[in-house]
């Protein structure tokens, strides 16, 4: 059997995951995907790069299928409607109930933990027509309780609308939120009478057999539809009787619902309407805070479906820059699971092109960057829009990925939106992977003066276009500039010393990474038909087709450097990329983690290294206030003279990033030597890493003896038991 099916995963599947390559589960695929398998909802913190793409792709596709299979299958022999389960006996609904409230294994009993939201519920069956019936709920914990009558249509939080009638612990009754003294108040060990005159119109209660008068008469039309006992608990529990045992104070007249004449008798149906796919309704949907990492996890969506013959998954993939008129034609023709990004999902889900009303996964990945763009509203949006029960009766699953889970904006959202979600927090703090190897170097204009006469050097940002900055001089702006000069400079003095033929290199601005590109390529073409230096650039203001084009011709090896800012790279997987520049230290600690770990992913090594600058760099910085956002904006006046530009102090950044990873960085002198460590002269850049006594592979070995123990340990244990068992009955 492989490793993966041992987790739950389909054969088929599990298939398709060893041709990749994956032998053994990661430890956050390990853990996340029998929790989702098992409906749960899951909020994820592993490492970068170590799998929680598979982690939430795997389980999410497997579902998607059998649930489509199931319909296929359905309608094959019912003519279209899904598997209705009925219930033959009075008892608590576990389908018709708000997420939070449990109903014990025989139905009668239900309680409900949360302090702050009502949790309610309806029974199974509900009766209409005509008739005196009664049944009895015992208040069996402290809390706030409501019981009584609803309709089908009524909300579970019992008397907030015109169709529910509740009687509640405070000695209120309400209906359509109105909430009227009426009897007295009532708690823990108090049996509650709840008495429905359909004859009459009326509904009444007791209170430990004391009759409470009259409580609602009941409209003509709520009369037409049948009533079935209800309840909506906070932080409570109750023990209902609906005539299974006898009843401890029974009115006379009434009868008990498990008595109720099968004409009067309605079932409430979890599945109300056959279920049918609708083509626009896709069952799961996955947003992801960039173009590239949508596609990347629609890639991996369509590898693992390799081997699963039919029914097909349909995948589709929701991004801006492509044709919307082809993304809707597709989504007309049926699609199962999108990934998108949220600018093209909220015009096509907006528009109504894009149901939510089937969709049974809601996946955020990236969510602290998703979050960090600012999209908070749109994912309360569409969280709001998805039902939190399918109609086949499944619970909506929320799967939140996150580059941590100790942040504030993450956990918020994650109280807010999920259902008692499991933390997969394999992480804790942001820590750097084994597998990457990064170092610093320092760029210091004072000590390295060789851009006093250089004759070529990178067009810089110009932020210091006005200011008097020649070779010699030494004002903080001349240094600025000279920095920005010499880090481009250092970059190629890398990739000829390394070797480096395969890089992401990353600039803090959109006009940073221009300007490289542009170097890059002047100098490359002076360097012959071998070019070293081929690079393409991957920001926000390059056009989503040249974008696409740009990461495609890097990963495919076209060109050996992708120059990109921060938002651009997040999470992109580019299999055994062996290096990693920066040529600014990101300002956002938790980015130095995001950056180098595009590199020592899957277990491969890689070599991550950052300029640092000694002297702080004068640099742009457009914020809301710059009318253009930058575009043609010389501003250069500092921020807090409501100008464009701000002093970016690297060594600060620095001492942040060992901080907040608390560790120092190794550094590295100017001409770039790698000292001999642990990593060097034992690994390949790029290259599986070489296997030590904790890795898995060997991890196997090592725990054999063990193993092997303990089987022979049980195997004496069940010989014991089987000897006595014999011993015994032959005695
Ligand atoms: N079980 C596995 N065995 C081997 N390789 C794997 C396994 N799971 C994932 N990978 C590979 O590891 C790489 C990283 O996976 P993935 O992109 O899912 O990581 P991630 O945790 O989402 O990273 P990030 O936080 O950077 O987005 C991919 O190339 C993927 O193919």
């Amino acid at each position: 059997m492989a490793a993966f099916e041992e987790f739950g995963v389909l054969p088929e599947i599990a298939k398709a995951v060893e041709e990749m390559e994956w032998m053994l589960p990661t430890d956050v695929q390990s853990e996340a995907i029998p929790l989702i398998l098992g409906g749960g909802d899951v909020l994820m913190a592993a490492e970068t790069g170590s799998g929680k793409t598979g982690a939430f792709c795997l389980p999410i596709l497997q579902i998607v299928w059998e649930t489509i299979k199931d319909l296929e299958q359905a309608k094959g022999e019912k003519g279209g409607t899904a598997p209705t389960k009925t219930s033959a006996t009075w008892e608590l609904s576990t389908s018709d109930r708000t997420p939070a409230l449990a109903v014990s294994a025989d139905g009668l009993v239900c309680q409900a933990r949360e302090f702050k939201e009502w949790h309610g519920c309806r029974a199974t069956k509900g009766v209409f027509n005509s008739g005196k019936y009664y049944y009895e709920a015992k208040i069996t914990d402290e809390g706030l309780c409501r019981v009584g009558w609803s309709t089908i249509q009524a909300s579970l939080d019992l008397g907030t609308d015109k169709f529910g009638f509740g009687f509640g612990g405070t000695g209120k009754k309400s209906n359509n939120k109105q909430f009227d003294n009426y009897g007295e108040s009532f708690g823990k060990n108090d049996v509650i009478g709840c008495k429905l005159d359909l004859d009459s119109g009326k509904i009444s209660f007791s209170k430990n057999g004391v009759d409470l008068g009259l409580a609602f008469t009941i409209s003509q039309q709520v009369q037409r539809s049948p009533l079935f006992p209800s309840v909506c608990l906070k932080n409570a529990e109750i023990t209902f009787n609906f005539g299974t045992k006898p009843f401890k104070y029974k009115p006379d007249g009434f009868k008990a619902l498990t008595e109720a004449d099968k004409s009067c008798i309605k079932n409430n149906d979890p599945v109300k309407a056959p279920l049918k796919k609708l083509n626009n309704a896709p069952q799961a949907l996955v947003i992801e805070p960039s173009r590239e990492l949508a596609e990347q996890t629609l890639q991996q969506i369509k590898k693992f479906q390799k081997y699963l013959e039919k029914p097909a998954v349909k995948e589709l993939l929701i991004i801006g820059g492509v044709n919307v008129k082809e993304q809707m034609a597709t989504i007309e023709s049926g699609v199962d699971i999108i990934v998108g990004t949220p600018g093209r999902l909220e015009d096509l889900i907006g528009g109504g092109y894009i149901s939510l009303a089937q969709c049974r996964f809601f996946v955020l990945d990236e969510a602290d960057g998703l979050l960090k763009q600012g999209y908070k509203n749109f994912i309360n949006n569409i969280h709001a829009q998805i039902p939190k029960f399918t109609p086949d009766g499944k619970r909506m699953q929320m799967i939140v990925c996150s580059a941590t889970l100790h942040d504030f904006e993450v956990k918020n959202m994650a109280e807010r939106l999920m259902h008692f979600p499991t933390w997969v927090d394999l992480k804790g703090e942001d820590a750097v992977p084994e597998t990457v190897h990064h170092v610093v170097v320092k760029v210091d204009p004072q000590l390295d003066t060789s851009w006093h006469s250089m004759k070529q050097h990178i067009q810089t940002d110009g932020v210091h276009r006005q200011d008097n900055i020649g070779p010699g001089k030494k004002s903080a702006e001349a240094l600025s500039e000279a920095v920005k000069v010499l880090k481009a400079e250092y970059a190629l003095k890398a990739i000829k010393k390394h070797n480096i033929d395969r890089a992401i290199i990353f600039c803090r601005t959109k006009l940073d990474c221009d300007n490289l590109e542009r170097y890059f390529k002047i100098i490359g073409r002076g360097a012959g038909r071998d070019n070293p230096f081929t690079c393409v650039c991957l920001h926000g203001d390059r056009k989503p087709a040249e974008r696409k084009s740009n990461y495609d011709a890097f990963k495919q090896g076209q060109v050996r450097f992708l120059i990109c800012t921060d938002v651009a790279a997040r999470g992109i997987d580019i299999g055994s990329l062996p290096f990693v520049m920066n040529l600014t230290l990101p300002d956002e600690k938790s980015n130095y983690v995001h950056r180098i770990g595009r590199v020592g992913r899957a277990d491969r090594m890689g070599l991550a290294i950052s300029f640092v600058s000694t002297v702080p760099e004068k640099v742009w910085f457009h914020g809301e206030w710059c009318a253009s956002r930058g575009r043609n904006c010389y501003n250069t006046e500092l921020t807090d003279r409501g100008g464009c530009c701000v002093w970016y102090n690297e060594p600060r950044y620095l001492a942040d990033i060992e901080d907040h990873l608390n560790i120092t960085i190794e550094q590295v002198s100017p001409d770039l030597e790698i000292p001999k460590n642990e990593f060097d002269g034992k690994v390949t850049y790029g290259a599986r890493r070489v296997a030590k006594g904790s890795d898995y592979k060997d991890h196997v070995s090592q725990m054999a003896p063990a193993v092997s123990e303990l089987s022979k340990l049980e195997s004496k244990a069940q010989l014991t038991y089987l000897k006595r068992h014999f011993l015994k009955s032959a005695a």
